[in-house]
């Protein structure tokens, strides 16, 4: 059994860019590192992730930059898709190629936008899953009350409010997500030849019929998605550095 870790780092960051900022969020440093960089470093701070795999766009012109110094455990495959699960996709396909994969090999799945993992959420997803020998993903109850918007208005800041959503029993998707890599590879290769809409692996499982695991992660692990996330996860991973 082997546990690889697998970065999907193909994506452009659209939502983050401002205007002094053109290349993808991976590559925006903070706190002395790119997110890419620190999004590595604690992946494979758990002693059992032996190799992390990062997607990359097949043209990016970053991740051979001096600055963007990765550990040897770390290998850059130009396997980015038109959408995250084809990144992953073909990742996954990409590592079968070089190293193999076996039934036996599970693939740790983490967003290079997500640098605020701590190590032990990172940790209780790995226990809970291998314990249980089934995939999950660290993921938050939601916290707040719920609303639902009215169709047809679509402006963000001046939507009506159509219904409040029951809350219980949501949760937040974050990553890490863990799963057998071929069953996986396998998710993913019929949910996107079926067209299905999969935002996440565990959607991709789910849509074969698997019920993933839910395990508790933290609110520090937000996916910078936005140009006013950079400055909030600056400060917690600064503060956790000390
Ligand atoms: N075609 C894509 C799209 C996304 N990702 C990766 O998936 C992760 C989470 O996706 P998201 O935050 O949605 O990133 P982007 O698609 O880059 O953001 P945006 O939608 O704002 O352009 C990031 O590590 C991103 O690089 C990827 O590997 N390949
Ligand atoms: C995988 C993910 O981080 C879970 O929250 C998320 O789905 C990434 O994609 P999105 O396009 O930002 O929803």
């Amino acid at each position: 059994m082997s546990l690889i870790a697998l970065i999907p780092a193909g994506g452009v960051g659209a939502r983050a860019l401002d205007e002094q900022h053109s290349a993808p969020k991976q590559y925006r440093v903070i706190a002395a590192k790119s997110l890419l960089q620190h999004a590595v470093d604690v992946l494979l701070s758990d002693a059992r992730v032996e190799l992390v795999h990062i997607g990359v766009a097949a043209d990016d012109p970053y991740i051979e930059s001096e600055s963007m110094q990765l550990p040897k455990a770390a290998i850059v495959h130009r396997s980015g898709g038109e959408s995250r699960a084809s990144t992953v996709l073909q990742t996954l396909d990409a590592i079968e190629q070089t190293q193999g994969l076996t039934n036996d090999d599970w693939v740790l799945v983490h967003d290079a936008a997500r640098p605020g993992l701590s190590t032990q959420a990172l940790s209780d997803l790995i226990d809970v899953c291998l314990t249980h020998q089934q995939g999950g993903i660290l993921a938050l109850p939601v916290p707040d009350t719920v609303k639902r918007a009215v169709a047809s208005t679509t402006h963000d800041l001046q939507s009506r409010i159509e219904q409040t959503v029951p809350r219980e029993g949501l949760w937040l998707a974050q990553t890490p997500q863990l799963f057998k890599a071929k069953e996986l590879q396998q998710a993913l290769q019929k949910a996107l030849t079926d067209g299905a809409e999969i935002t996440d692996e565990a959607s991709a499982m789910e849509y074969l019929g698997y019920q993933p695991l839910l395990v508790r992660g933290h609110a520090e692990n937000f996916k910078i998605t936005w140009p006013q996330d950079f400055a909030l996860m600056e400060q917690y991973l600064i503060r956790n550095e000390v």
